[in-house]
């Protein structure tokens, strides 16, 4: 049986970013939040587009003030008043300055701004009561933020409130993005029906869909929901079909294991596909299925264990990276784990890795892992309420006591 980390690299190995020339789609930029760009942005403008005062106050030169003190002022001649959005009209002389204010272009003639607070004002004249430390001062100069021409924001990042504002800015109506990835998703147990149906004895609702269908979304994806299915060898063969045609990810929940009912690998054997992994070492999750099919843009198909826990966490450590390296990211699709206190004891056989949900908490300004009370039967799916966090106990590990550092995998959002 591979490790988890084996397991990781060969399902990333699997794993293709989207092609940018093939998968792209046009959006206006303020629906462009969250998705990730497919082409780089060059901009024909500079920022600032203009030499332009940083602070209120006056346009001067600078060596009509280079020696000014409180005691012995320079005293300028104001020719100009320039309030942000005018375009200046005179080229400032020796002696003279111009009335400026924040984000106003600076005017010919000048190289430097004083603040009003370090000058007094006597009609149009002005006393400058300190030398600027340099000239330049409190100018924001034409190009020294970016240069026209030159990459603005690369191909293959996430587009956020940040990277969307530099893009209006650039006057850039529109975007080119990934497509999101398709995940087709179904459920397979004659034990499952929806929530809308009275529950028979033996029956249970099919949640996984659910949480899927959500964790697919807050990953990048656009979910492609193909119902339940029942541990039918013909049933299940036709929607798994299905999705493989119309899918670039497909997950399954259930019907991996070694039961009698449990038909996903023996399916996906007789549609020709190659299975990567059977099974990973790790608690939950150990039944694990990976295939990917011999043709041209064959997806990968994820068969995730049936118990909630265990397909949650399958999902989180291997499905979510998939799909968000598949989605365009050049970078960042990675789990990222950290090292933090737990504030309680965890325990584990030591045999499998295993991943232990709870709360990822800052007390005191520190983080600290704080395990869910309840259940930690994979079969128990309430306690993963309120989650945020699965702590890590590697091979062998078999306790942390409390207070000990341990390494965490943070899940969904943080609250
Ligand atoms: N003899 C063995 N039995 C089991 C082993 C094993 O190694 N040897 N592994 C156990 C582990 S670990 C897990 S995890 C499960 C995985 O089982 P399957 O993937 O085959 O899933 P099912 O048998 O279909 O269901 C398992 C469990 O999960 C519930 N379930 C299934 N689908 C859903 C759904 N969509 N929503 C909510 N709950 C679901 C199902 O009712 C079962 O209780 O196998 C162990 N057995
Ligand atoms: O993978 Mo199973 O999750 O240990 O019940
Ligand atoms: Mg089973």
């Amino acid at each position: 049986m591979p490790s988890v980390s084996d397991t990781e690299a060969i399902i990333l190995n699997l794993v293709q970013p989207l092609d940018n020339r093939q998968n792209i789609e046009i959006v206006d930029l303020l629906a462009a939040d969250s998705r990730i760009l497919a082409t780089p942005v060059i901009s024909p403008l500079d920022f600032p587009h203009w030499d332009n005062s940083a602070m209120d106050g006056y346009a001067v030169r600078y060596e009509d003030v280079q020696h000014s003190s409180n005691e012995q002022p320079a005293i300028l001649e104001i020719v100009e008043d320039i309030p942000a959005g005018n375009q200046p009209k005179s080229t400032i002389q020796p002696g003279q300055a111009a009335r400026i204010f924040t984000g106003a272009v600076m005017p010919a003639g000048t190289d430097t701004v004083i603040m009003q607070e370090k000058t007094r004002r006597e009609e149009n004249r002005v006393f400058i009561l300190a030398a600027p430390t340099n000239s330049q001062e409190f100018v924001r100069h034409k190009a020294s933020f970016y240069q026209a021409g030159t990459q603005l924001l690369p191909a293959g990042i996430r587009l956020n409130a940040q990277e969307i504002a530099v893009l209006a800015a650039a006057k850039c109506p529109q975007l080119n993005v990934y497509r999101r990835p398709r995940v087709a998703i179904f459920s397979s147990g004659n034990e499952l029906v929806t929530l809308d149906r009275p529950l028979q004895p033996g029956q249970i609702v099919d949640s996984n869909q659910y949480a899927l269908a959500v964790l697919v979304r807050e990953s990048g994806g656009e979910p492609l929901l193909l119902g339940i299915v029942k541990d039918d060898p013909v049933a299940l063969e036709k929607v798994m079909s299905h999705g493989i045609a119309n899918a670039d990810i497909v997950l399954s929940s259930g019907g991996v294991s070694v039961g009698d009912y449990d038909y996903v690998d023996q399916i996906l054997e007789s549609l020709g596909a190659k299975i990567h992994i059977r099974a990973v070492e790790m608690r939950p999750g150990k039944p694990l299925t990976v295939a990917t099919f011999p043709t041209q843009n064959s997806p990968i198909y994820f068969g995730l264990p049936g118990n909630p826990a265990a397909a949650l966490v399958t999902f989180w450590r291997f499905v979510q990276p998939t799909i968000k390296k598949l989605s365009g990211l050049a970078e960042g699709w990675q789990p990222v784990f950290v090292k933090v206190r737990s504030h309680d004891e965890l325990r584990s056989d030591g045999k499998r890795e295993a991943y232990i949900w709870g709360r990822l908490d800052i007390v005191d300004g520190v983080y600290q892992f704080y395990k869910a009370g309840g259940s930690h039967s994979s079969g128990n799916l309430i306690n993963l309420a309120q989650t945020n966090a699965l702590a890590v106990l590697p091979i062998d590990t078999t306790l942390i006591s409390p207070q000990e550092e341990v390494q965490v995998l943070q899940v969904g959002f943080n609250n």
